[in-house]
């Protein structure tokens, strides 16, 4: 019988993190061996001897966790959202010093998702416009989402390679947002309500015709085959890993 896998949840507590703490309690191979929140210090990690740390806490805290996991060798699987280059670029500092630890960063872990940004990086090229509406629940911390921003990039970066000219946008007059927030040249819009959880649609439009990609987390379970595959993966992928799709799609 192999041992199982060490696992902690920072978040524990959380909307995410109670379901993910559920989730790794109940996998076949896998010991949930902390959960801890808030209140509890990062050493509790080290006690307990935690071999991959899920974060799944807020952006204010997730790169002081990150820190710690990898300056003590635990690999961490991370959702928490709040990424920008030079956040990245901390991570992968303290990765250099610590060669052997893995850290998966995934601005989504739901399977629908991470195909909704593929299939709309594979349409962002045959269409002239192209806009990104986010819609969540009205607790969430940040606006745009991890996805919005994730997918609004890829949309930009195939727009580029396909040599598309930036969008143009004759709009002069109105109220300021109304156009949504500008990723790379790609309107992000969000919408924050109570009973929704987790939606997105990327529209593309071109000449007489649009092309509708949605998708819509109707409960945190979507998340969790993700996040488990995260955690079974990411001891063998040393360095920063950004995005589900990278152990979804390997070998393809
Ligand atoms: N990548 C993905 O697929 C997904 C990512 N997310 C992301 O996960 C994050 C959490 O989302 P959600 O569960 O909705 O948020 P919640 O606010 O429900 O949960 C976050 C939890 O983390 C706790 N927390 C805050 N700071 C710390 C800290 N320093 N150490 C330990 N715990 C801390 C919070 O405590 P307190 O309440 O006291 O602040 C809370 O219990 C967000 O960034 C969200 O966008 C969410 C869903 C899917
Ligand atoms: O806060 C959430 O709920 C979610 N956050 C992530 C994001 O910002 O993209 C993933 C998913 O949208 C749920």
């Amino acid at each position: 019988m192999t041992t199982p896998l060490r696992v902690a949840v920072l978040g524990a507590k959380g909307r995410i993190g109670a379901e993910a703490a559920r989730s790794v309690e109940a996998a076949p191979g896998l010991e949930l061996v902390a959960a801890l929140d808030r209140e509890d210090t990062l050493e509790s990690l080290t006690e307990a001897g935690a071999q991959v740390a899920v974060d799944l806490t807020h952006p204010d805290a997730v790169l002081g966790n990150l820190e710690y996991c990898i300056a003590h060798g635990i690999h961490a699987v991370v959702g928490t959202t709040g990424w920008t280059d030079e956040r990245l670029a901390s991570v992968r500092g303290w990765l250099a010093a610590s060669p052997s630890t893995g850290v998966l960063i995934a601005p989504n872990f739901s399977i629908g998702a991470v195909l909704t940004m593929r299939f709309a990086q594979q349409a962002a090229r045959f269409f002239e416009s192209a806009e990104v509406i986010e819609l969540h629940h009205n607790n969430k911390a940040d606006a745009p989402s991890g996805t919005a921003t994730r997918t609004a990039q890829l949309i930009a970066e195939a727009r580029a390679e396909a040599a598309l000219p930036p969008q143009d946008d004759p709009t002069t007059h109105g109220l300021p947002g109304a156009r949504g927030a500008d990723v790379d040249g790609v309107p992000v819009h969000s919408v924050r309500l109570r009973g929704l959880l987790a939606h997105q649609e990327v529209l593309f439009g071109g000449t007489g015709e649009t092309l509708t990609i949605r998708h819509d987390s109707l409960h945190h379970s979507s998340f969790m085959p993700g996040i488990l595959l995260g955690v079974r993966s990411v001891a063998d992928a040393p360095g920063l890993t950004f995005g589900l799709e990278n152990f979804l799609f390997a070998g393809e």
